[in-house]
């Protein structure tokens, strides 16, 4: 059955694939963005466009709402710790008038973009739900006071919640992809530097205990990440606030990615060593086994070649249509 879907940070790189899943699932959507990170040419043809601030969100939200699914964020690790005020006000702030709007407007239930950031450095590998919340930046702490908030929401109001702790999206989905300005994730510069954008990729620290002392990451495909979304709304439960890590469960060095995008782009890629990037842990791979129980999410793009194609195409695109 069509639903009605308020996307906040649709414009965003993962709001906008997911918004294009729901569409071709058959149902309503509506983003709600203030282009502040985002770009209007990234919203997916068929979607409804409220320029605005999930701060507002009063004005828009009516009981005709089926649920929110909430991206709307400020999500740079680097940036919340020279300007943590920024990520409060933001994330946190944002997000408490978003979940009194819903309340007021009666809609109920709530897909929420949380992050492996909540965790900090793991004590243990893979990390599951239960592992120790410790963030290492005011980005994560800000996203973890959100998800408590939520569960207080799902406690006290009895909204139907979940949370999805995504690990490192990566890969695009049609004209949907990653455009972060400043870009500090890892694919999308090292693909800069295919492209004769950048003269060299940096590796942040060679010294760390993994097998080529490069840091290890979990890469999952935004277009996996996307399917999680829609199984989410479903599974979701009025009192309730789940909690879902979503990754592949497996990781990825610093210099296999490199290495990868070498043998996808045909390009050579230079690689210059750098100082460790403070805040960094050295592996972080997600159990993703919650999703599967709960959600029956299984990932079906976890060829990090695959991932990587994905990204190296929509790179392309973007170019060619700032030619034309
Ligand atoms: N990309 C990742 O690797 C990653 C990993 C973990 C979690 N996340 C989370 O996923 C979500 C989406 O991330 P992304 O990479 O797509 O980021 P993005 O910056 O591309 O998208 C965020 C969107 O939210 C909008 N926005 C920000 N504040 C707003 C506000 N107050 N009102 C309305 N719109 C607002 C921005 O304009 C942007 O379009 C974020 O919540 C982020 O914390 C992302
Ligand atoms: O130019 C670069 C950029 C990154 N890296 C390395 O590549 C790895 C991946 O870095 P990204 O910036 O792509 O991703 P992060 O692992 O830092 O960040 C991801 O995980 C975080 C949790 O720690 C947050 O959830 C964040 O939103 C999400 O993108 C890291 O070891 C980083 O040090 C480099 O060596 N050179």
């Amino acid at each position: 059955m069509s639903k009605k879907y308020l996307v906040t940070g649709g414009a965003g790189y993962v709001g906008s694939v997911v918004a294009a899943h729901l569409l071709q699932a058959g149902h309503e959507v509506t983003v709600l963005d203030d282009l502040s990170t985002g770009h209007r040419e990234g919203i997916p043809a068929g979607a409804h466009f409220i320029e605005g601030r999930i701060q507002d969100a009063a004005k828009w939200l009516d009981p005709s709402y089926d649920a929110v699914l909430h991206f709307a964020a400020f999500s740079q690790v680097g940036e919340s710790v020279v300007n943590p005020e920024k990520y409060w006000r933001n994330n946190v702030g944002g997000t408490m008038d978003l979940l009194a709007a819903m309340r007021d407007a009666g809609v109920r239930t709530l897909v929420f973009s949380s992050t492996a950031a909540t965790y900090g450095e793991p004590r243990s590998t893979p990390i599951t739900e239960t592992a120790e919340t410790a963030p290492t930046s005011p980005y994560g702490a800000s996203k973890l006071a959100v998800d408590h908030m939520i569960s207080g929401e799902a406690a006290a109001h009895g909204l139907a919640a979940v949370s999805l702790r995504y690990f490192n999206v990566a890969g695009a989905y049609g004209s949907c992809g990653e455009r972060h300005d400043p870009e500090s994730h890892l694919i999308p510069l090292v693909l800069q530097v295919a492209q004769g954008k950048r003269a060299a990729i940096s590796v942040f620290g060679e010294d760390y205990p993994t097998p080529d002392g490069t840091c290890v990451r979990d890469y999952i495909h935004v277009a996996d990440l996307a399917e999680a979304h829609l199984l989410a709304l479903d599974a979701a439960t009025a009192g309730e606030h789940l909690i879902c890590n979503l990754g592949n469960g497996n990781g990825f060095s610093v210099r296999e990615v490199i290495e990868t995008v070498r043998k996808v782009t045909g390009h050579p890629i230079p690689e210059v060593v750098a100082p460790r990037r403070g805040g960094d842990p050295a592996v972080l791979v997600a159990s993703a086994q919650t999703a599967t129980d709960r959600l029956g999410w299984r990932p079906a793009r976890a060829d990090l070649a695959g991932i990587v194609a994905d990204a190296w195409e929509f790179a392309q695109h973007l170019d060619r249509t700032k030619e034309s």
